[in-house]
């Protein structure tokens, strides 16, 4: 029997419940699979877990969203964007959930589908926290990727490599149907952005990250100064009285840990890393939100389950689970 954890006190103040949204979208990148993440996450156990043993109220509608109903019939690539109105529309629904839940003080956790809902769930808690406490967020992107690419600087023409960019408002665009209805209420801070695990970064990004000053970890830092280092400093450069939503890409862990994801990248983090931010963010006790993306079950077959597992044990870290 494990002692009650202590649930998120700072920000929220209905602090034991937990909102969920299953987002089941891959079209932020071109390999089918991420869709099936949600309900393979969900049918390992995620849910009843963070229910029966971390003591959470779990609000969720027991849908996996595609949000077929808002999808454009046609979608041309558009600024060198591929699937633009489709990634939009998505996540322009996505952001209304999770708004409706952050500002009703719950802790949101969005399950993906590609790292292009982000989009969608930080848009939705940034406005919300906005709203309720009038504070901005703080960002914590683990990831191997920095996903800051603008429609300019991208080779691939990936949505999913670009969601960084279209929150801080380095990238912008007034088609209301291709992300022109993010308003700077959604928006976050280039200061309160701050990453862990990089080490795929393209040039464009590159320069963008030096340019403005973005706090990053990369794997070099992980081995020059290990992880308990790097998550102190990370933390300390948000500070200690901000709301933090953390934005997980599976792809972060080496590919050892977690194979079946889009595009993985070795020398990465071990399982443990991972879960050591989890359970670090969590001990702020200011965490308000969470994504867990790029899990894709159907990529390597003997892979899937434990990237599932991996993708499982990190979201249950950072909600508050404890190994004694
Ligand atoms: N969320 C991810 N896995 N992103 C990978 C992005 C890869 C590359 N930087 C691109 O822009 O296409
Ligand atoms: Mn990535
Ligand atoms: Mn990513």
């Amino acid at each position: 029997m494990t002692a009650p954890p202590t649930l998120q006190p700072k920000f929220l103040p209905q602090r034991d419940q937990l909102g969920v949204v299953a987002v089941g979208f891959s079209g932020g990148q071109p390999r089918p699979g991420t869709d099936a993440a949600p309900m393979a996450l969900i049918e390992s156990g995620l849910l009843d877990q963070v229910r029966d043993e971390l003591g959470y109220q779990v609000h969720y509608d027991n849908k996996v969203h595609d949000y077929s109903d808002v999808r454009p019939a046609s979608d041309p690539v558009y600024r060198n964007m591929k699937r633009p109105a489709t990634v939009s529309a998505v996540t322009e629904a996505l952001q209304k959930q999770v708004y409706e839940h952050a500002k009703e003080g719950r802790c949101v956790l969005t399950l993906g589908g590609d790292h292009s809902i982000a989009i969608g769930s930080i848009a939705g808690t940034a406005k919300a926290t906005r709203e309720r406490l009038g504070r901005e967020i703080a960002v914590i992107w683990v990831d191997a990727h920095a996903d800051i690419n603008t429609p300019e600087t991208s080779d691939s023409g990936n949505i999913h490599g670009m969601p960084a960019a279209f929150l801080t408002g380095l990238a912008r665009e007034d088609r209301k149907d291709v992300f022109g209805w993010i308003t700077d209420d959604m928006r976050i801070n280039l200061k309160k952005l701050v990453y862990i695990g990089l080490r795929d970064v393209d040039r464009g990004e590159k320069q963008i990250l030096r340019e403005h000053g973005i706090k990053a970890f990369s794997m070099h830092d992980v081995d020059r100064y290990g992880i308990g280092k790097v998550v102190e400093m990370a933390l300390g450069h948000i500070g200690n009285d901000t709301p933090i939503h953390l934005s997980f890409d599976v792809d972060a862990l080496d590919p050892m840990w977690a194979p079946s994801t889009g595009t993985p990248v070795r020398g990465g983090l071990t399982l443990r890393e991972g879960d050591f931010i989890a359970e670090c963010v969590h001990e702020t006790g200011s965490l308000i939100a969470m994504d867990m993306v790029e899990v894709n079950p159907s990529l390597e077959s003997q892979g899937a389950s434990e990237t599932i597992r991996a993708g499982c044990s990190i979201v249950r870290c950072a909600l508050g689970d404890t190994l004694l």
